[in-house]
């Protein structure tokens, strides 16, 4: 899968490039990350990419034209590799991220992302050439950059051969719809907190069945919502009731 990212900061994502799960599989081209900046689609001597709002008011507007050509350079080189790529653009109007959305962005080819900054984009190059508008959460951040590593970093580390266990489909936090276990690793006890002793059983299955179960637990208690869109089998309730029960003591 390939990623084309207009960016006006594009030393920003060193954070993903080079280092962790995304850096290696980009060095496996397990996926791919180009950077364009507007900046070298502009023809004044200044290299103008902003200017003051229509209407007035504080900061600056991004322009249309280097924005365009940007995103236009940035399709033809993915069709050059024969990948449509389709355009989002990362603002605090878009439409709500969740692992759902990922899991659908991360099957397709390509994507170009349009990263903005000062007070946001020209609306008609919204209207242009956006096709999908995405938010990560509802807060507002100082430029589209870190949303645009955010949806990149959970697209890509669901690619085939990007995470290294086998099981692909691991049930980690929000995959399977539930939040996850709690995790532990050595050493075995710190301070008068020791590992829950199934952890040390090696009973696979009522290790597996823990997990579960306090992951139904956790999601019950935390998110509720999440229970709600994901529905419970018998077995999983049974399980549940028992966690409940438990966690009533
Ligand atoms: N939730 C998100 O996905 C998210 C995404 C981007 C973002 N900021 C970049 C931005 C992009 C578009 C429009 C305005 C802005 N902003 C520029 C700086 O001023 C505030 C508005 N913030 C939050």
């Amino acid at each position: 899968m390939r990623f084309d990212v207009i960016t006006l900061f594009p030393a920003q994502f060193a954070a993903l490039t080079e280092e962790g799960v995304v850096a290696r599989a980009l060095q496996r081209q397990l996926a791919q990350i180009h950077l364009h900046t507007p900046r070298d689609y502009t023809t004044d001597v200044h290299r103008t990419v902003d200017d003051r709002p229509y209407g007035g008011g504080p900061g600056m507007v991004m322009r249309y034209t280097p924005l365009r050509l940007a995103i236009e350079a940035a399709q033809a080189e993915a069709a050059a590799e024969g990948v449509q790529s389709r355009v989002a653009y990362l603002s605090p109007q878009g439409e709500r991220l969740d692992q759902r959305q990922i899991e659908r962005i991360s099957a397709a080819p390509g994507w170009v992302l349009v990263a903005g900054r000062y007070e946001g984009v020209d609306e008609r190059l919204i209207e242009d050439c956006v096709d999908e508008e995405w938010s990560i959460g509802d807060y507002v951040l100082s430029g589209g950059e870190l949303a645009a590593m955010v949806v990149m970093d959970a697209a890509i580390r669901l690619l085939p051969g990007v995470l290294g266990h086998a099981d692909s489909a691991r049930q980690d936090s929000h995959s399977s719809g539930l939040l996850d276990c709690p995790h532990y690793t050595r050493p075995e006890t710190i301070g008068d907190r020791s590992v829950p002793e199934v952890l040390l059983s090696g009973d696979h299955q009522a290790i597996e069945r823990w997990r579960l179960q306090q992951a139904l637990g956790r999601t019950r208690q935390r998110r509720p919502d999440l229970l709600q869109g994901r529905g419970i089998s018998e077995v999983e309730q049974r399980l549940l009731d028992d966690y409940l029960l438990e966690a009533a003591r």
